[in-house]
């Protein structure tokens, strides 16, 4: 984002948010919030300097001519599904189209697209398949910083960066994810909304046996407040990113990612890390722990019932009237 702070024109929701501290790389408070799993979108970082110059020409003439993994969207948004357990859920109905094009058909679509029709989001781990230019480029990130970070914070491997390419408007709808990430800004401008893993009970994820586990079921444009009582105490932060910012975003954060409408495209990647070890257990379990907790004794019933319709009221018997204040 440019020295001087830009103002946005944000659509504004029913919860409150704080801002996200913007903070130089050089700046101590960077690192300690890091190490303290908290986000911070961090300035000068040059991480992605090598690629600032990346364009949809430049991308076009030298990315290969493999396929690209694509999202088409009916109405902007652009949330994710597992496709491994689409066939188990029956009348699962996918809220996106997956298209494999190549570079310069996705670009033909972004550029034709019209206002209010099918919206496109390229999102494809970039690989071995990219052209000379493009490895050089890549080799030319802040590894030194970044891997500095990995293992100041005992973060795992590196699992991918995978390239996104939006088209203003698009939005992927509140989600966590279960990996560190550096997410780097290339081009345009993302909103990101982002709440604590605190706040999970306010958020109520679909279950993980669902193809849209882990993200949220509360629609923010129009939120069901009957099935979903808690989303009214939500609170959240947020920030803009743009071009050489890096939002630190750890791992069981919710975060809604928004490029800006009017605003053009955007190009980002990100850095994914895994979980670093678990070390020693200290009492009470953090948030992100109960978070991991919770998602294997979901599985562990799962499993065990072999049944996914029996699910639901097993659940229930074992917590309404007994873990619920009366009257259930
Ligand atoms: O940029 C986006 O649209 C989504 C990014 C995201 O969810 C992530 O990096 O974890
Ligand atoms: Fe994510």
């Amino acid at each position: 984002m440019a020295k001087e702070k830009k103002t946005f024109d944000l659509k504004e929701y029913p919860f409150p948010t704080e801002e996200i501290p913007r903070l130089n790389i050089d700046n101590p408070e960077t690192e300690k919030r890091i190490a303290a799993g908290l986000p911070v979108v961090i300035t000068d970082s040059g991480l992605v300097r090598s690629a600032l110059h990346w364009d949809l020409d430049y991308l076009q003439g030298n990315i290969g001519d493999g396929k690209f993994t694509v999202y088409k969207s009916k109405n902007k948004k652009f949330q994710y599904f597992d496709d491994k357990k689409v066939d188990t859920f029956k009348d699962f109905e996918k809220p996106m189209e997956h298209l494999d094009l190549t570079f310069p058909e996705f670009v033909k679509k972004l550029k034709t697209a019209k206002p209010g029709k099918d919206k496109v989001y390229l999102q494809q781990a970039l690989n071995e398949g990219v052209g000379k230019r493009i490895v050089a480029d890549f080799l030319g990130f802040n590894w030194s910083w970044v891997t500095e970070q990995q293992k100041k914070n005992k973060f795992g491997a590196l699992t991918s960066n995978l390239l996104l390419i939006g088209m203003e408007g698009n939005v992927t709808p509140a989600h966590y994810d279960e990996q560190e990430n550096f997410f780097a800004q290339i081009r345009g401008y993302k909103r990101f909304i982002l709440f604590h893993p605190d706040q999970f009970k306010c958020m109520y994820p679909y279950p993980t046996y669902h193809p849209c586990d882990r993200q949220s079921q509360v629609d923010f444009d129009n939120p069901d407040y009957k099935r979903f009582p808690k989303f009214k105490d939500v609170k959240g932060y947020e920030t803009v990113v743009g071009p050489g910012d890096v939002l630190f975003l750890p791992m069981y954060w919710w975060h809604q990612v928004e490029s800006l409408p009017d605003h053009g495209h955007t190009i980002s990647v990100t850095f994914w890390y895994k979980a670093g070890p678990i070390g020693n257990v200290v009492y009470p379990l953090s948030p992100q722990q109960k978070v991991s907790m919770m998602r294997n004794l979901e599985k562990m019933i799962h499993q065990a019932l072999n049944n996914t319709d029996e699910i639901p009221e097993f659940m229930q018997n074992m917590v309404l009237g007994r873990y619920t204040d009366p009257p259930a």
